[in-house]
Parts: structure tokens; sequence; C-alpha cells
């Protein structure tokens, strides 16, 4: 990446805004998954080691520019305390005369955690004002991150007009990986997309097409492909207005030579529950009351084997409605079959990440992404505002 990092700039004695994503899944107040705390820490100790003060931010939730005591980050600085073995002392607020108070007091060393910054309305307007309140409060700005680099708001992308801004170990990383897969991947490359929507995939499907030798198919969205191959799809999942689309993408793996892989069979449901009556059947006799909740086990064969005569994998959504256990298999088979292929293999983030989690098979992956819809849209070759505001290297 041409964009400076923390290595590039001395952090002795300066006041380091260090922008997080500890966007965590929290119930009843409990983090659920602490991985992208853990992800965030080899940056934050760096800054501590260095000498700099660590002044943290983050959001947490979608509050809309309000306070949501439910949202506040009080949970995260605990965890963050217990991994890094030191106080991380949490504020209430992520601007004002508190804040300016409570970091002149810090040593060199020391490590603060803001509140949430969309706690502030300004933030995810990207407020001019706000990033300058954040920008006062630091001499450095370093973006780790990535899970929010999507987004241009004010302590991801405006604060780094007013400070000299650099970005951390897990914005590098997560850029050099998911780069240097797509700009100069190892062949064969395979793509999974799964998930609900084709709506959702339509950006990541075109820029992939492009790229890989075989895209594979699953998830509700693969059903709205299956209708357009002129097949009865019962009560599964249909995009109406996405069939003509669908039906392009299948001419456009034809002229590019990439062989695109859609389900052969599927497990189908008389309702959408754990309970329902559920068969298998072949992919072109779906029946009229049933839906398709998982790909059958011929599909998951065939897929398996493209995925173990891979050298590169990148997955992104879903095989199925893995929440319930009876349409789990497909996507546990996947990742399963990831888990044992000697290719490189990258998770896009979000649910196929929880996925690859609750299979227990997270330690074998070459990647899992930190970012949902900040991998997917860097999949889509868009450019991460987050990234593209930091300071190019010389
Ligand atoms: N055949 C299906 N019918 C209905 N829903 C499905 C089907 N297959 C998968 N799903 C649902 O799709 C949802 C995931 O899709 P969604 O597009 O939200 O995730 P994603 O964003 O693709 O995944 P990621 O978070 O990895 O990027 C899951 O909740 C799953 O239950
Ligand atoms: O969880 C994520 O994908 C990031 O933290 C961004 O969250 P957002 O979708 O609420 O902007």
């Amino acid at each position: 990446m041409n964009k400076k990092s923390v290595r590039d700039i001395d952090l002795r004695g300066k006041r380091v805004f260090c922008r997080v994503d500890f966007n965590v899944p929290m119930q009843e107040g409990q983090i659920t998954d602490d991985t992208r705390i853990k992800a965030a820490v080899p940056t934050i100790q760096y800054i501590i080691d260095q000498g700099g003060k660590a002044i943290l931010a983050s959001h947490l939730g979608r509050p809309k520019g309000k306070v949501v005591e439910e949202m506040r980050l009080t949970p995260v600085a605990k965890r963050l305390s217990e991994l890094l073995g030191k106080e991380v002392k949490k504020l209430d607020e992520a601007i004002g005369e508190n804040v300016k108070a409570a970091i002149a007091a810090m040593n060199d060393g020391d490590v603060i955690l803001l509140e949430n910054v969309r706690f502030y309305a300004g933030e995810e307007k990207n407020d001019p004002e706000l990033a300058k309140a954040f920008a006062e409060l630091a001499d450095v700005y370093v973006n780790d991150a990535f899970g929010a680099a999507h987004r241009a708001h004010a302590s991801t992308e405006g604060i780094a007009h007013y400070l000299p801004a650099v970005a951390g170990f897990l914005m590098l990383k997560e850029i050099e990986i998911l780069g240097k897969a797509l700009s100069n991947p190892e062949r064969p490359f395979t793509a999974i997309i799964g998930g609900a929507k084709v709506k959702d995939k339509i950006g990541v499907i075109e820029n992939l097409l492009e790229k890989v030798d075989n895209l594979i198919i699953g998830g509700g969205l693969a059903y709205t492909f299956v209708k357009a191959q002129g097949h009865e799809i019962g009560k599964s999942l249909l995009e109406e207005d996405k069939i003509e689309l669908a039906k392009s993408f299948m001419e456009k793996a034809k002229e590019n030579g990439v062989r695109f892989l859609m389900p052969i069979d599927a497990v189908v449901a008389d309702e959408f529950s754990e309970n329902a009556n559920t068969k298998v059947v072949d992919i072109t006799e779906i029946p009229a009351d049933w839906e398709a909740l998982d790909i059958g086990p011929k599909t998951v064969e065939l897929y398996q084997q493209v995925i173990m005569d891979s050298k590169l994998v990148i997955w992104n959504g879903p095989m199925g409605v893995f929440e319930m256990d009876a349409f789990a298999k497909g996507t546990n088979a996947i990742a399963e079959a990831m888990a044992k292929t000697n290719a490189t293999t990258i998770i896009g983030g979000g649910d196929s990440a929880a996925a690859v989690e609750k299979a227990g098979y997270a330690d074998q992956m070459t990647h899992i992404s930190t970012g949902g819809g900040a991998s997917l849209e860097f999949m889509e070759g868009k450019e991460l505002p987050g990234v593209v505001a930091l300071n190019d290297k010389e």
C-alpha cells in the first residue's frame, strides 16, 4: 500500500488519536465476540511501546447521533484493559473540556478510550466541525478501523484532513491481503458468493467476474439465478427485478471463460422454521409450496471439489439459513473444505466469518477479515474513504 503507517512516524510523547473498529456484538451488556478488539491490540501496543499517548475512538451500533445507554463503550474498555494488561481509562464523552483535561493528564504510554463517536450527530455526517474537535485532541491520527473504512465519517475520514494521518497494522494487513488476492491472485482463483440478496452482491459479482476462474453461487440469492435458467423455485427467495441481471452475469461468465457454479440440488422446507419438514430435491424439482433453505449434498460435493482444486478461495455470505441447524450443513461443509484445502483462504467478514467461527475452523483460514461491509466494498473494487484520506508515502 502506498500509504504511510505507524512505522513511518515518530510517536514518542505524541497524543495519538487512533480510530479503531470496536463495533462488537453485545448481548445484555456482555461482549459475545471480541475478535475486533483483539485485532486492534498490535497497533495499540505499538503506540504504548513507542511512548505515545493512545487516545482510542470507535463507534458501537447505530445510535443515530444520540446517547444510547446500551451503546456506551464501557464493556469494551474493560475487555481491552484485560487484553493489554493495563488500565484503559474510559471517558463518557468523545470531545470537549473534560476530554481535553483527561488527555492533558496522560503520561506517555497511557491509554484512553473515548465514548461512542456516533453519539454525536456530526460523526456520520462527516461534519468538519466535529472532525476539527477530534483533531484538536491529538498530534497524530492513526486509522486502524478497517471495518469502518468504507464510511466517510468525521472520525474515519474528516479528521485525516487536519492531522498527519497514517494506517495502523490491522488496516495494513487487511488491505495487503485482500489487495494482493484481487490484483495478483494465485490460480485457480475461486470466489464463493452467498447471502440473502442478489441486490447486495451485484457490485462484487460484477468485479469478480473479471478476475476469477470459478464463481460459486449459494445462499438465498442463488434462486434468482435458478429461476433465470427457467426452473421453478417454489417459495424460495426471488428478486423478480434481478432475473435479467442474473442472466447477464451468466452470459458474462461465459464470455470471460469463468466457470459459473450454481446449486444442482437443495434442501427444501415446507415452512421457514427449524422444525419444518424437509427433503433434498434436484434443483429442477423444487415443489411449488416449498422453499430452498440450503444447498444439497450433491452441490456440497461439487463445491468442495472446486475448493480443493483451487489455489486461492475468497468467501462472502452463507450457503443457507445457517442460523438454524437444519439448514447449516451446506455452510459448514464449505467451511470444512476451506479448512482442508491447501489454497490460500480468505473470509470476507460478517456472517461467513461468524459461520467459520461457529464451526470451529477459524484458525485454519489464511485470513478472516474484520470488515463486513468494508471487505465487500473492497471486493467490489471500490476505494475506501478511510484509506484514501491517509497520507501517501513520499
Ligand atoms: N436459501 C436461503 N433462504 C433464505 N435466507 C437465506 C438463504 N440462505 C441464506 N440466507 C440468509 O442470508 C443471511 C445472510 O445474508 P446477508 O446477505 O445478510 O449476509 P452477507 O452480508 O452476505 O454475509 P456477510 O455478512 O458474510 O457479508 C443469513 O441470515 C441467512 O439466514
Ligand atoms: O460492523 C461493521 O461492518 C462496521 O463496524 C461498520 O458499521 P456500520 O455498518 O454501522 O457503519
